[in-house]
């Protein structure tokens, strides 16, 4: 057995290949030269690429900016960091995670009554994390969080994937700097200004009382829309509904009350650059497996996977593209 710290990533790649020792190469040299390149795992549809190191370090730089509280409305409380991620490298993780993740166009249905609408995502979406009641063993087995026993097979009618190396450098850090725990990063693409999401509020139950919720930007300037939400007597509040141009970089940490009281979009958009494409990322903490099963159907589905192709310069998928 080879003696080097064995990280999270290690165990998800796959063994190194043993090699017949015709020569006089030892066991040791040869794991020495396998730090894994990408995390993998059975249920990501293919290897997902580490951050190159040039930009791992500069991350390390992040906060680029202090934090700016915003709470001077009812029931609102926020945290703008104006940017989090340094300038440098924000074009460069953009490009990398909309070339390395894979994505999808969700379609799910739902009834209003009798009748029933097949909805399709306006945008391309992708998760990872599982919640708080399972973890990932060191082999990429789901276990139990508490007791550490393998999770019988059924246990989730979604496969849930661990959040790879690449997504979990910046959890990790957003956790650091926020204070907040985070077990799912939810992924949006956004690749024209005809992408959107329309008002909503992230105030599933499975996420707890008062979830707090990371949202970053990385790439083209999208609008961010804050409308606080109707009271049962009309409006009464003394809110103004707030708009942030999100630029590429930067996040804004939603808490406190804010998922309770208020809803948030991104409006369909023209001109600007929104065409050059935006990425959203969102870090979470659910407490349930309804909250697993949950974000994965809506946010992988049961759709086919789609990978950015740098000649077409869109969405394929994987098997057209070879
Ligand atoms: O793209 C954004 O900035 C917001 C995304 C969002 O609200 C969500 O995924 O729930
Ligand atoms: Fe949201």
């Amino acid at each position: 057995m080879s003696k080097r710290p064995r990280t999270l990533d290690s165990f998800f790649a796959p063994p190194a290949v043993k090699k017949a020792r015709t020569d006089s190469t030892s066991v040791s040299q040869i794991t020495a030269n396998t730090t894994p390149s990408n995390t993998q795992h059975p249920t990501y549809p293919f290897a997902i690429a580490h951050l190159p190191p040039e930009i791992n370090e500069i991350l390390n730089f992040a906060p680029a900016d202090e934090g700016r509280i915003i709470n001077d409305q009812p029931d609102l409380d926020l945290v703008y960091y104006h940017p989090y991620i340094p300038k440098d490298i924000s074009r460069p993780l953009f490009e990398f995670l909309r070339r390395e993740l894979p994505f999808y166009r969700v379609k799910y249905n739902i009834k209003r009554g009798p009748v029933e609408t097949q909805i399709n995502t306006p945008r391309w979406t992708t998760v990872f994390g599982i919640d708080e009641t399972a973890r990932f063993d060191p082999n990429g087995k789901l276990v139990d969080a508490t007791t550490g026993t393998l999770l019988p097979k059924d246990t989730y009618a979604c496969n849930p994937r661990p959040i790879p190396q690449s997504l979990d450098v910046l959890r990790i850090l957003t956790e650091n700097t926020t204070g907040c725990k985070f077990n799912f990063a939810l992924v949006n693409y956004y690749a024209t200004g005809t992408d959107s999401i329309s008002y909503h509020s992230d105030d599933e139950r499975f996420l707890g009382v008062d979830p707090a919720i990371a949202s970053f930007t990385l790439g083209a300037t999208r609008d961010f829309l804050l409308r606080h939400k109707k009271t049962p007597d009309g409006d009464a509040t003394e809110s103004k509904p707030m708009k942030f141009p999100l630029v590429s970089g930067d996040m804004v940490l939603m808490r406190g009350t804010t998922q309770k009281n208020w809803e948030h979009s991104i409006p369909k958009r023209k001109g600007g650059d929104a065409d050059r494409g935006r990425i959203n990322i969102t870090f979470r903490r659910a407490m349930i497996k309804g909250g697993t099963a949950n974000y994965y159907r809506y946010n992988v589905g049961d759709g086919p996977v789609y990978k950015w192709d740098e000649a077409q310069r869109e969405m394929m998928q994987p098997s057209r593209t070879e």
